[in-house]
């Protein structure tokens, strides 16, 4: 023992190693406080101890982002949809709010909102979740959000093979029951989409057209959404193109809201002027969801891209400096070739079940290689009222099926030019059928008298000396 205490270092030698330690400590750390930048060292102590916490840490974390691979990422979109059924005992906040008429009954929708936490069970695995924010003015969009779920690093492989599908399935027959629709347009400021809740009250029971027609339309859509397989066997993007045009008021934008609530579908309204180049339209179509609607209202008005090429050649020759299509420095960058390749080319093929909707006053004047099916694949006219049509708007503005007054009103539009958006202001004049009738009837006679005069015959006379 005695021979042991002997062989030990004295205090006076461990004092001196101590110094001689602590000495050189402070020297390197001078020479790399000298050497390396302060921040390039914060960087690599950043780093070491993230190093250091996964090495040790037992858990395993999922991101999830917005965006993947150029497009809107479904994970995000699903896990957005099954989140808010999770909510617990445990979430410590919520994103609460209503697009409804306040009712005390009916208590606000619930969301989450940044940084709130939200655990989740699934067959025995603790699954933790947050949303988070980045802020940065290096992105486009600025803001940033994106997923972080942590579970056991032990349980990753059950995630990915049974929690993931889980989350899908859910949130797949919640977002099939969703009870209110968006309609999204885009903001050229924020680079984004917004949204607003959409409720349109037109549906295919209020639209007056042509039963025919509307019939062929319902079932051209159900069986639309009904052949997901026929289109990947015969290798066809999984989307259809309408074309409805006709005279202003003749129901074009109605029909889409009977559309957009016939499938349950989102409506993303596009203006062409807000994308600043083709890159920008990519951006814009591709951050879309599936099972959507997109819009692109009176394609022919506001810019020159969709217009028939042959008939603004001459134009284009005066302006030798710009590029085709692009008839001012004002216009979009948007050229036609770049809106062709969204509608057929390769980046049609981006995203499943897509309904894409042009309307027009002027089929004539655009180009005819927008219209070519596989791009326009239907081309709906929506036209003046007809006699079924008025029948329709009667039975839906003053609930009546039948009155005497009908053949002459029937006779009447036979031969006048009126839209659907002129009967329904006149059929609103007042809840009194008999009276909404007759004041529609004088209503008709002064249109077609009207019309007769413009065309340059006499006003026809009846017999009691009024003009009809
Ligand atoms: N076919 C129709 N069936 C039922 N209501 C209609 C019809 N057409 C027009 N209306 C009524 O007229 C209003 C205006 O119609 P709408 O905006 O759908 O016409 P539009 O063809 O889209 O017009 P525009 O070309 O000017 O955009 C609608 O809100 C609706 O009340």
């Amino acid at each position: 023992m005695s021979s042991l205490l002997g062989q030990l270092p004295s205090i006076t030698t461990l004092l001196s190693i101590y110094a001689s330690v602590s000495a050189m400590a402070m020297l390197l750390r001078t020479m790399l406080n000298e050497m390396i930048p302060y921040r390039m060292q914060n960087y690599i102590s950043s780093k070491f101890f993230d190093l250091a916490s996964r090495c040790l840490s037992s858990d395993f974390t999922f991101i999830i982002e917005q965006r993947w691979q150029a497009l809107n990422n479904e994970t995000f979109r699903v896990v957005e949809a099954y989140l808010p059924t999770r909510i617990g005992p445990s979430t410590d906040s919520l994103l609460i709010g209503s697009n409804e008429p306040l009712n005390p009954r009916v208590p606000p929708k619930k969301s989450i909102p940044v940084d709130c936490k939200i655990i989740d069970e699934f067959h025995g695995m603790r699954l933790e979740w947050t949303l988070r924010s980045i802020d940065s003015k290096k992105y486009f969009p600025r803001e940033k959000r994106y997923f972080r779920l942590t579970c056991k690093k032990g349980d990753r492989d059950r995630v990915m093979q049974s929690y993931f599908p889980h989350i899908a399935k859910t949130a797949q027959s919640i977002l099939n029951k969703r009870e209110t629709l968006n309609i999204y347009t885009y903001d050229q400021e924020s680079s984004m989409w917004e949204s607003t809740v959409f409720k349109h009250p037109a549906t295919f029971d209020t639209i007056a057209m042509e039963p025919k027609l509307k019939q062929f339309i319902m079932e051209d859509l159900d069986s639309f959404v009904a052949r997901k397989d026929f289109f990947e066997g015969v290798g066809r993007a999984w989307k259809r193109g309408y074309l409805l045009y006709g005279p202003p008021g003749t129901g074009k934008s109605s029909l889409v809201a009977a559309i957009a609530n016939h499938l349950r579908y989102n409506i993303y309204d596009l203006q062409v002027q807000s994308a600043r180049s083709d890159a920008d339209l990519r951006h814009i179509l591709t951050s879309t969801t599936n099972r959507s609607i997109l819009l692109i209202e009176d394609i022919d008005c506001g810019t020159k891209v969709s217009h028939d090429r042959a008939k603004v050649q001459d134009d284009q020759e005066d302006k030798d400096d710009e590029q085709p299509n692009r008839i001012s420095p004002n216009d979009p960058g948007v050229t036609f070739s770049g809106l062709l390749n969204f509608l057929d080319g390769l980046w049609s093929s981006c995203g499943d079940e897509r309904i894409i909707i042009f309307t027009t006053n002027h089929k004539e004047k655009l180009d005819p290689a927008l219209l070519r099916p596989g791009r326009m694949d239907v081309h709906i006219y929506m036209g003046y009222c007809s006699p079924a049509g008025f029948r329709k708007l009667a039975a839906t503005y003053l609930g009546i099926k039948d009155h005497s007054s009908f053949v002459t009103i029937e006779n009447l539009l036979e031969s006048t030019t009126v839209t659907p958006a002129e009967v329904a202001q006149q059929l609103m004049k007042s809840d009194e059928p008999k009276a909404v009738l007759e004041s529609f009837i004088d209503f008709l006679r002064r249109k077609r008298n009207e019309e007769t005069r413009e065309a340059g015959a006499p006003p026809i006379q009846k017999q009691d000396g009024k003009e009809s």
